[in-house]
């Protein structure tokens, strides 16, 4: 039988932490885009000759903003590229092992993988700059995103329900710890914008019994949320708004505002229109909560977060943000940053509170 522990407001959590198995799982991408740097971009021996900014790099690379982060992030995570008087170049072991014709140079041995599936995709996702299933006559639509103008896996019933119910296996490990991280005594009602199945507000549901909430998603996630909700018996102090978050108003009764995982899904002005949309939302004392994964500031690591953000780039329009860029966006919404409470699997919490102006 599986053990549980119960923490102390009763609720069910993990007895050991699952993270170990994200960063195996995620550990691909570390491998797709090394090979991609060497055996296609020629990464390593462009920077050999001039260290570059990371625009100048970008522009060489004919890669766009998204992509270029996602890719230098990670090999810098790897301790392969260093910036320093704001120019990337190589460390030494970059420099001794991967610039083409150098005595050690190990690159060919890297390039056993350069035509396997998984390189020759993240080579193609980093030159287009388009999620998986986004594009063409047979696409099956992008998972986990909506909007105008793209084709969405999220209004397809039986994609929609498989997606959801994949991110319900770090959902259920991941929000009693989230509960334990936010003191929600003051708060009374929580809008979860893009809740998914809605576990996050579950779970703080259990622990806080004078709490509601409202799940806001697409219609096909909702039917699957709603079903979440008898299961972990809140379903009487739940509500259910169908729309989209980017065209349709918010409820306006929340004075709690939760984006789980949801900024890491879009670029960066769509991350901005929905924090400053949260922002309008609240009530002055309200909370805006990020719960999302966090970059280094300097965009340099770590290493699990920058492989993660690959993942993020490859299935959405979005990649993983440093606290100081989401800082940077809260304050742009008029809300004022908080300090980061960690959750689980590299997850933390970061709240935002929206004064008198
Ligand atoms: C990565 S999932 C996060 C789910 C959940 N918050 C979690 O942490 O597991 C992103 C969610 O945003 C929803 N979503 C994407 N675009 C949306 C839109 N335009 N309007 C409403 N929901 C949207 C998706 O349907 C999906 O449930």
């Amino acid at each position: 039988m599986q053990k549980t522990t119960q923490n102390s407001t009763g609720i069910q959590q993990p007895t050991t932490d699952p993270t170990p198995i994200f960063e195996y799982f995620r550990g691909m991408h570390g491998s797709e885009l090394l090979t991609a740097a060497v055996a296609h971009f020629d990464l390593f021996g462009r920077l050999e000759k001039t260290p570059m900014t990371f625009d100048a790099l970008r522009k060489e690379l004919q890669l766009e903003k998204r992509p270029a982060v996602v890719l230098i992030t990670a090999l810098r995570a790897m301790g392969l590229i260093a910036e320093s008087d704001g120019k990337l170049a190589l460390t030494d072991m970059a420099s001794e092992h991967l610039v083409p014709g150098k005595t050690f140079d190990c690159g060919n041995y890297l390039g056993l993988a350069a035509q396997t599936p998984g390189v020759l995709t993240m080579v193609e996702l980093l030159k287009s700059n388009r999620p998986l299933g986004s594009d063409g006559e047979d696409a099956s639509g992008a998972a986990y995103i909506y909007r105008d103008g793209i084709k969405s896996a999220m209004e397809a019933e039986d994609l929609a329900r498989h997606f959801t119910l994949a991110l319900s296996g770090r959902a259920k490990n991941v929000a009693p710890a989230l509960a334990e991280a936010v003191a929600m005594d003051d708060a009374t009602v929580l809008l979860d914008v893009g809740g998914g199945t809605g576990i996050y507000s579950y779970v703080m549901l259990q622990k806080n019994p004078h709490l509601r909430a409202i799940i806001f998603d697409r219609p096909m996630v909702l039917n699957i949320a709603e079903e979440m909700a008898k299961e972990y018996g809140v379903a009487d102090r739940c509500e259910f708004v169908r729309g989209d978050m980017f065209a349709d108003p918010f409820p306006v009764e929340a004075d709690t505002i939760l984006l789980s995982n949801i900024l890491h899904d879009w670029d960066e002005a769509e991350c901005q229109q929905l924090v400053d949309k949260c922002a309008a939302a609240l009530p002055e004392g309200g909370r805006l909560l990020i719960h999302d994964v966090f970059l280094n500031d300097a965009l340099d690591g770590p290493l699990p977060i920058a492989l993660y953000s690959a993942s993020l780039f490859s299935f959405t329009e979005g990649r993983a943000y440093s606290a100081a860029e989401y800082r940077g966006m809260l304050e742009a919404a008029g809300l004022t940053p908080g300090p980061i409470a960690p959750t689980l699997v590299h997850c933390g919490v970061l709240p935002g509170t929206r004064h008198a102006k």
